[in-house]
């Protein structure tokens, strides 16, 4: 197959894509990692982890004992020294009794195994994002989506096989590993000896070259992994990829990354070709010993042909348990690094904790006032510096300033996803700090400028703000927004299914949709991100009016862009680099002449331009 090559594609080009793809290091055994992950076994060791160890106990015992019976027994004892057929019938029936019930315990393995490696990833991944939801912005601040998607989902599954297969089959292997050494050496311990020389061969095959094969396998992965954010990233910003007409520096990329993935496929898939038959030709090695050295026994009467029999049958099951034990070896370093990171998140704190005896607040008034508040992100840039202020209850202020003067970072303290790092944010007289998070959300509804749409239908996603809500009270909502226009329109009506970035309604829509979903939840206040998009001239009068409505008798902050929503405002705050340099009316502010005058000044000039 021809194919582009990596090296066409232009450097700088290649130097736009950085993905963060996790490593799928191995990491040292590590006793405290494994003891928290075998935590996760507890709720089933009565049931589904005592069930399975069970089935494994019957089924090694049975391997354990057939050879035996074939070998020395039927072989020996009833053809070689007595020829007593009828011994030899019973001992028939039972081995394939034997055999019948290993066969039925083995079906209960695997089901119960399988069904325990499942319901642990299920506890560990419900574990996980429950835990996730609940951390504070600062930890979504820190870490892509895709990061956060990878460890919920890969690192889980990856743990999937070592409690599926690793945890039982560790019992089953030592097992059957100290059973079978033993009556080796009780069969002959001169023949054991013998073929314990391919030991070492065996051991460098299932220990060095399967990790080097599955490391390969891994290096496929990171670059599949790869391969698939580009493609995400791709068909994310598809419509930006093709208004700068950037189609074949994408599909330059594309096929790189492709190839890349191409040639780990192969690497990996040459080497793991040469597992098998070289394991094929250790056994046959071995086998050759055990003939030759077996035959030279059983010529001078050290070794009976029945126990020759049953020693071969034997030497079969002992070099699985060494080979699987290696596996699962490997296995267990893999799941080391895997289990790192998920306790890394499970670790993770909000850094905005609820008090044990956490105040409730209920049917507030909205007074909310700033005290000395000082602010930072990063503990390197202040984002506030020492700003009070003062929102009485019903009134709706404004907050104009430069781009990163500080206005969301007076919005994101309000509903406390951060907390000050000086001095207090108080709603209706009680210190944030000291009130439950959930009473005090209940309270407040943000509307953000980008709207974010649920997959599901339009009942739904307006249903968001408030999950009791009868479908009258939604369609009582969106009536009274005037979304229920363009609404009834759409094909299936409320029914309407959306696509999680709602890409089928248009921005003035969206907004509509989240005024209502703000309605209906019916808050003691309301943040307000003011979308920035032009939209034409009809839809903006209705989400004046709509606006209007949501922003009765609430105290409402309205980080505000448009010069109609800032002039109604009762008092409006500017801010400049985190500092409150005005405040006041839009008259009083008008005729101070200050910075307000210039802003406004300003977007004055812009609009007579247009
Ligand atoms: N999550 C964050 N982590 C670190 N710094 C942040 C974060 N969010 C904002 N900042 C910084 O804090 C400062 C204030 O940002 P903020 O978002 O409050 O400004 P803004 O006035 O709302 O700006 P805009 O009008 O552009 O939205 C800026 O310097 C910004 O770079």
């Amino acid at each position: 197959m021809k194919m582009d090559k990596t090296k066409k594609v232009n450097p700088l080009v290649l130097e736009r894509f950085r993905y963060s793809s996790e490593q799928l290091i191995e990491k040292p055994f590590n006793w405290k990692q494994m003891g928290r992950l075998i935590e996760y076994l507890k709720p089933y060791s009565k049931n589904l982890l005592l069930k399975s160890i069970i089935t494994v106990l019957i089924t090694t015992i049975v391997r354990l004992i057939i050879p035996i019976m074939i070998g020395v027994y039927a072989l020996e004892k009833a053809i070689e020294e007595n020829r007593d057929f009828s011994m030899l019938m019973w001992l028939v029936f039972a081995i394939a009794v034997l055999y019948l019930i290993s066969y039925v315990a083995n079906i209960y393995r695997i089901k119960w195994s399988n069904e325990l490696g499942q319901n642990v990833v299920y506890d560990l991944r419900k574990h996980i994002f429950t835990h996730v939801q609940n951390l504070s912005h600062n930890f979504f601040d820190q870490r892509s989506a895709g990061s956060i998607l990878v460890r919920i989902m890969n690192d889980t599954n990856s743990l999937q096989d070592l409690f599926t297969n690793g945890v039982i089959n560790i019992f089953m292997d030592i097992l059957m590993l100290f059973g079978v050494i033993i009556i080796l050496f009780t069969l002959s311990p001169q023949l054991m000896l013998a073929v314990l020389i391919i030991l070492p061969l065996m051991f460098l095959i299932s220990t060095k070259l399967r990790r080097n094969i599955r490391r390969s396998w891994q290096f496929m992965r990171l670059k599949q992994s790869k391969l698939n954010s580009h493609l995400n990233e791709s068909i994310q910003g598809i419509r930006v990829t093709q208004s700068f007409t950037q189609e074949k520096e994408n599909m330059a990329f594309f096929n790189g990354v492709n190839e890349e993935n191409y040639e780990a496929w192969r690497n990996a898939s040459k080497k793991s070709a040469y597992f098998r038959p070289l394991i094929e030709l250790t056994n046959a090695i071995g086998s050759a010993v055990l003939i030759w050295y077996g035959a030279h026994l059983i010529q001078t009467d050290s070794l009976s042909f029945g126990k020759f029999v049953a020693f071969a049958f034997y030497l079969g099951m002992f070099w699985e348990p060494i080979s699987r034990i290696g596996q699962l070896y490997n296995q267990l370093l893999m799941a080391m690094s895997s289990s790192e990171r998920i306790f890394e998140y499970l670790d993770e704190r909000p850094i905005v904790d609820e008090k044990q005896e956490a105040i409730e607040l209920h049917d507030i008034e909205g007074r909310i006032e700033f005290k000395d508040v000082e602010f930072s992100y990063d503990d390197k840039r202040q984002a506030l510096k020492g700003i009070s202020l003062e929102m009485k209850p019903g009134q709706t202020i404004a907050l104009v300033g430069h781009t990163g003067s500080g206005k969301s970072t007076i919005a994101n303290l309000i509903s406390r996803f951060y907390d000050p790092t000086a001095g207090a944010v108080l709603v209706d007289g009680h210190d944030l700090r000291d009130v439950s998070l959930s009473s005090l959300r209940h309270q407040i509804s943000v509307v953000l400028q980008d709207t974010f749409i649920f997959s599901g239908t339009i009942m739904e996603n307006i249903r968001f703000g408030r999950p009791t809500a009868t479908n009258e009270e939604v369609i009582a909502a969106a009536t009274a927004i005037g979304a229920n226009k363009f609404i009834e329109k759409l094909p299936m009506g409320y029914d309407t299914e959306v696509e999680e970035r709602g890409n089928i309604l248009s921005v003035g829509e969206r907004q509509l949709l989240s005024f209502a979903r703000a309605l209906l939840a019916d808050p003691r206040i309301i943040i307000l991100d003011e979308a920035t998009a032009s939209i034409d001239t009809e839809t903006e009068v209705q989400i004046q009016k709509a606006l209007k409505l949501l922003l009765e008798g609430r105290t409402s902050i309205i980080i505000a862009h448009r010069l109609s929503t800032i002039r109604e405002a009762d008092k409006i705050f500017v801010l400049e680099q985190g500092n409150i340099i005005e405040e006041g009316n839009h008259d009083e502010l008008m005729l101070h002449k200050g910075e307000y005058y210039r802003l406004i000044e300003a977007q004055f000039k812009v609009m007579r331009a247009i």
